[in-house]
């Protein structure tokens, strides 16, 4: 197999972030390329991410996941752990499509998203995963190893913490969750400062990434 995976995106979370979880919980060094205008010549869509791995130039975060997924045993061990580790993780990407586009918006539309956002992760998400725990009864969420549900869903905790730091306050499976995730040892260095993992974007640095795109 080829070298590092080279992650071609602009320097912030966006929709990279999430496979930038998925390679660091597989332990995979990565090289990053920062993209910094659209005149890529080898984008299928004219669009980012972009992941050259093992020879290919994959775009579509869910195809790039996916890929990592099965090729690193973050898939779970059958089709039907398969199946429920795709259903959690797609109710995970509606939730962190909310959060993640948030700090792009107009500073007219943030109220109202930020209490959209804020009721889905409470009402409707977050309730969801601290019963598939209980029910469950394992330290994972899918089987009894780690997979890229539990990954993202780290990812989406830390991320609705970040706006709302009480946020797991009724949800006491989903807190030992966190710590036991948070403990895995590639997890553990991924959430160490001088890690690939990204920053919230700050106010400021909008009107930049938004060029780059539009
Ligand atoms: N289906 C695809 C979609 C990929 C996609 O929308 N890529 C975008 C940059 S990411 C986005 C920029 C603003 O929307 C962003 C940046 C920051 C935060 C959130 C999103 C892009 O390349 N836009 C150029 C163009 O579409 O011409 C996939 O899942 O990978």
């Amino acid at each position: 197999m080829s070298g590092k995976p080279r992650l071609h995106y602009f320097n912030g979370r966006g929709r990279m972030e999430p496979i930038r979880w998925l390679l660091a919980a597989a332990g995979v060094e990565v090289c990053f390329w920062s993209f910094v205008q659209r005149s890529y010549g080898s984008l299928l869509f004219q669009q980012v991410p972009m992941v050259e791995i093992d020879g290919m130039k994959l775009v579509q975060t869910r195809a790039i996941a996916n890929y990592i997924s099965t090729k690193h045993n973050l898939y779970g061990k059958d089709m039907k752990e398969r199946a429920l580790i795709d259903m959690y993780v797609e109710g995970m990407f509606d939730l962190n499509e909310l959060l993640m586009t948030y700090g792009y918006l107009p500073a007219d539309k943030k109220q109202e998203h930020f209490a959209n956002m804020m009721d889905k992760a409470e009402n409707r998400y977050f309730p969801v995963f601290e019963k598939v725990l209980k029910g469950h009864g394992k330290d994972f969420l899918v089987g009894n190893q780690l997979s890229r549900a539990d990954v993202q869903l780290l990812e989406i905790i830390l991320m609705a913490e970040e706006c709302k730091p009480d946020i797991l306050a009724k949800f006491p499976l989903l807190q030992s969750f966190k710590a036991r995730i948070s403990n895995i040892p590639t997890i553990k260095k991924f959430l160490q400062p001088g890690s690939q993992r990204k920053p919230l974007i700050r106010e400021e640095e909008v009107p930049k990434v938004m060029k780059i795109f539009y």
